[in-house]
């Protein structure tokens, strides 16, 4: 499965930064993660931008309001989609600074939280590359998860 994260706007914060880089390097050891960056601008234009790049995906539109989930149910999901032969691409999309449209929130297939609170974009991007590294070692029985 080929699993991409779109985000917008181009990476600006040093700590952000420094925590994509160890996890998309930690993450390259057990799948095909990649990150692209999309023009910043405003919800409507980046959320049709986001519908573009992620046609025929299964999308996952990340977003406060979303479903809280623990992360053995995201390692769940996982190997439920992998079973799924159909699916070979999954998009995780992060939204503008003021958050994804109605359009791309019926267009998703799961709206998913990583908490309750309203993160920074780039911190979010951060929070969810540790999961999905926290979700592949999981799934691969390591000791990281705990
Ligand atoms: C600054 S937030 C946008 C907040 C905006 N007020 C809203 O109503 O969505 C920018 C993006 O970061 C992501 N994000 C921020 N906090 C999040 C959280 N707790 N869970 C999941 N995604 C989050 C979402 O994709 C969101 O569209």
């Amino acid at each position: 499965m080929h699993v991409r994260l779109f985000v917008a706007g181009k990476p600006s914060l040093a700590y952000a930064k420094t925590g994509v880089a160890e996890y998309l390097k930690r993450l390259s050891r057990y799948g095909n993660f990649e990150l692209i960056h999309l023009k910043a601008g405003s919800s409507e234009k980046v959320s049709a931008d986001l519908l573009e790049r992620s046609k025929g995906h299964h999308r996952i539109a990340l977003d406060e309001r979303g479903k809280a989930f623990t992360t053995e149910q995201w390692a769940q999901t996982f190997e439920t989609l992998e079973m799924n032969g159909e699916v070979k691409n999954v998009s995780f999309l992060i939204g503008a600074s003021d958050g994804h449209t109605e359009e791309l929130r019926r267009q998703a297939d799961a709206i998913w939280q990583l908490s309750s609170l309203t993160l920074q974009h780039e911190l979010a991007l951060v929070v969810l590359l540790e999961q999905l590294y926290r979700v592949a070692t999981y799934r691969r029985g390591e000791p990281y998860h705990r």
